[in-house]
């Protein structure tokens, strides 16, 4: 599989290594210095670059019929303009917070545990993030997809960032310590007890991994796909 490289940093870096392991070609490396290219030469693109460029990166994959991968985080006010594109040039995409087969699992336990927690209104919730001090975006994709899972099964409306106490909101607290690549915990506490699911990832090969199974699984298909349907959990 011939794969274009969007955004050339740790996790594009991460993705080469992997790719290359599993015999496929690096054809393509776009960086903040990268000026022209043609993306056309690409069997699919995987974007690991930065919120303010990731949209574009997207649309053109999608205008030049490249289907796309993109584990950007941080540039989902425009998320429904790159889904509209996807259909109106009859693309492929998929974008995750987090690709990790892991925090994937993580992500199935966090709904059922929701779920069971709904009506259980001597518990409160709140979620913890840590990531490494370069990230650029807070809270981590992750974390609001742990919140907005949690919202879809409980009676909370939103969540809210670095704040003290709040009926209605799930409170998300990030913090940045240097070299952690991705740490999320999802916490109910009441007076007697609390509970507690966490995933820890110790390295960015689990991320890697799981954006090269997901090019992989997306080439000759057509749609707007999650990584639900790669790992077949729908
Ligand atoms: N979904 C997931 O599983 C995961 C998502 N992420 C997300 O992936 C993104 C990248 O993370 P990470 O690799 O750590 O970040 P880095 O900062 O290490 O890499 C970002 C890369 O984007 C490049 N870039 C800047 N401008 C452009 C541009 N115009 N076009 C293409 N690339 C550009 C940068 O280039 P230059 O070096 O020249 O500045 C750099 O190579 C983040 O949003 C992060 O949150 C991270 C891990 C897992
Ligand atoms: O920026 C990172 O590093 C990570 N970003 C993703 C996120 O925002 O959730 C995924 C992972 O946690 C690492």
């Amino acid at each position: 599989m011939k794969i274009a490289l969007l955004g050339y940093g740790r996790m594009g870096k991460t993705i080469e290594q992997i790719a290359l392991n599993k015999g496929h070609e690096i054809v393509l490396k776009v960086d903040e210095n990268t000026v022209n290219y043609d993306i056309t030469i690409a069997d699919v693109a995987i974007d690991f670059s930065i919120p303010s460029v990731a949209f574009n990166n997207i649309s053109t994959c999608l205008k030049n019929n490249v289907p796309v991968v993109s584990g950007t985080t941080g540039w989902l006010d425009k998320f429904d303009d790159a889904v509209a594109l996807c259909k109106q040039h009859n693309g492929g995409f998929i974008y995750a917070s987090n690709f990790s087969l892991g925090v994937n699992i993580f992500f199935e336990l966090n709904e059922t545990l929701a779920k069971m927690m709904k009506n259980l209104e001597q518990y409160q919730i709140s979620m913890e993030e840590i990531h490494h001090t370069k990230k650029l975006d807070a809270p981590s994709g992750t974390a609001i997809t742990l919140a907005e899972d949690i919202i879809k099964h409980s009676n909370k409306s939103n969540w809210a960032l670095n704040v003290t106490k709040t009926d209605t909101e799930i409170p998300i607290v990030a913090k940045r310590i240097p070299d952690v690549p991705g740490t999320h915990t999802v916490e109910y506490s009441s007076q007697v007890d609390t509970i507690e699911i966490k995933h820890t990832a110790h390295n960015r090969d689990g991320f890697a991994q799981g954006a090269v199974v997901a090019a992989e699984w997306l080439v000759g298909k057509k749609g707007l796909f999650t990584m639900k349907d790669v790992l077949g959990l729908k």
